[in-house]
């Protein structure tokens, strides 16, 4: 089950949005039905689901739908037609009381200017939601406090907004959100206004807290970069529509049509990609328990390569050139444990593909990609990294 689904969406701006609907369907474009009936399209058909824990990043220029598709979600804009779920509750069937207390317990929201009270101070701005909430004054505190630690501010809850930096009014914009404790956040530019270091400081602290938080996160960006670090799958929108939806690695090496190709062609590939989507299967294998230096060699010979990756109780245990092997069989050694050598670079299949150049500069073995319990995933070598980045556009 998806935490939230959206399924055929539209919202049209305007009294009568029948004939712009029927329009739509008829595949006339935004301009032309603005022309046509001046009634705006907002969002056209749109389909998306968000699992929990997911970080989905909605992406677009501006006016291409992104802050209308995300306030629907929560129905502050309410849907022309199509349904959305939470938690598979038809969010579009309910009552306004209903809703209200659905939001309490669901949406948390972010907006990019902060949306502070100027004569609240920092613990009541965070305590807002809950007292919206008639939550009890001494709850309240310990909430508020909670989550003033969490991002960081403790020591000023005393202060007021505009005694605060940008970076940190907008960390009290994001406490006010998690005091709610709701499981769904919905952030609208958040990190737009701050200056380029403190937004990226912004986003590590993001992706601190949901390591522990595990929120599901709606998160609007106009920002590739941003959207490339944030986004377990990124939605791009043009004129209302989802022109593409999928994880970075699939929107920078598959772009679904030019508008997607030009969004993306300035993207310095070798930091999206990881040793993951560059890596190759190893050719052979030598398994400790099975493999003296003999097969071990037999096994780099059939496969002309020149060392090999050893295996011991299932795990990545060593490595084996061919000219260690070949001492080792003219000594008479039966086992690959005297030649065997366990120095060399492994890395994590997440690691971004321009931290692997150094790795190999100075190896002229593969590099092995192994995953937490240490077996080996993939290899690297020299040729396959650059041809896995030839391949995706890198020159
Ligand atoms: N209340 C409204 N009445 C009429 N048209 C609207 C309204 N709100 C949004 N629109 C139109 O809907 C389209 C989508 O706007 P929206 O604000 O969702 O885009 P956006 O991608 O979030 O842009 P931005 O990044 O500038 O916020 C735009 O053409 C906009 O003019």
């Amino acid at each position: 089950m998806h935490k939230i689904s959206i399924e055929n969406l539209y919202k049209i701006f305007g009294p009568h949005p029948e004939k712009a609907l029927r329009l739509l369907e008829q595949g006339k474009t935004k301009d032309e039905i603005m022309q046509n009936t001046k009634h705006g399209v907002g969002v056209a058909n749109a389909s998306f689901y968000v699992d929990e824990g997911e970080i989905v990043v909605i992406m677009g220029l501006s006016g291409s739908g992104k802050s209308t598709l995300v306030r629907c979600i929560n129905r502050l804009i309410e849907p022309t037609s199509g349904k959305v779920f939470v938690d598979n509750e038809d969010v579009t069937a309910l009552s306004e009381e209903e809703l209200r207390v659905f939001r309490q317990k669901h949406f948390g929201m972010v907006f990019q200017n902060f949306a502070l009270f100027p004569h609240r101070t920092v613990l009541q701005n965070v305590e807002y939601g809950l007292e919206i909430q008639q939550t009890e004054p001494q709850e309240r505190k310990e909430r508020g406090m909670q989550a003033i630690e969490q991002v960081g501010l403790k020591g000023w809850e005393a202060s007021y907004p505009s005694q605060l930096s940008g970076g940190m009014q907008q960390r009290v914009g994001l406490a006010r959100a998690l005091a709610l404790d709701a499981d769904i956040m919905l952030m609208d530019e958040a990190f737009s206004a701050l200056d380029p270091l403190i937004r990226r400081d912004m986003q590590d602290e993001l992706l601190m807290l949901q390591e522990e938080m595990q929120k599901t996160i709606v998160f609007i960006s106009h920002d590739l970069d941003e959207a490339l670090r944030l986004g377990d799958r990124i939605i791009l929108m043009k004129d209302g529509v989802i022109v593409q939806e999928g994880t970075a690695e699939e929107i920078l090496t598959s772009p679904a049509n030019d508008y997607v190709v030009r969004f993306v062609e300035d993207v310095d590939m070798s930091k999206v990609l990881t040793a993951e989507s560059v890596m190759v299967k190893p050719a052979e294998m030598a398994y400790y328990k099975t493999d003296g230096p003999k097969s071990a060699l037999r096994k780099m010979k059939t496969a002309g390569i020149s060392s090999i990756f050893v295996r011991k109780d299932r795990q990545l245990a060593g490595m084996v050139t061919a000219a260690d092997a070949a001492e080792a069989l003219k000594r008479g050694d039966k086992t690959l444990e005297h030649v065997m050598t366990e120095n060399f670079d492994s890395v994590a299949p997440d690691t971004p593909a321009n931290e692997l150049f150094p790795l190999l500069a100075d190896n002229n073995y593969p590099l092995a990609v192994v995953n937490e319990k240490n077996k080996l995933v993939g290899i690297i070598i020299k040729g396959s990294l650059l041809a896995g980045l030839a391949e995706r556009g890198v020159s």
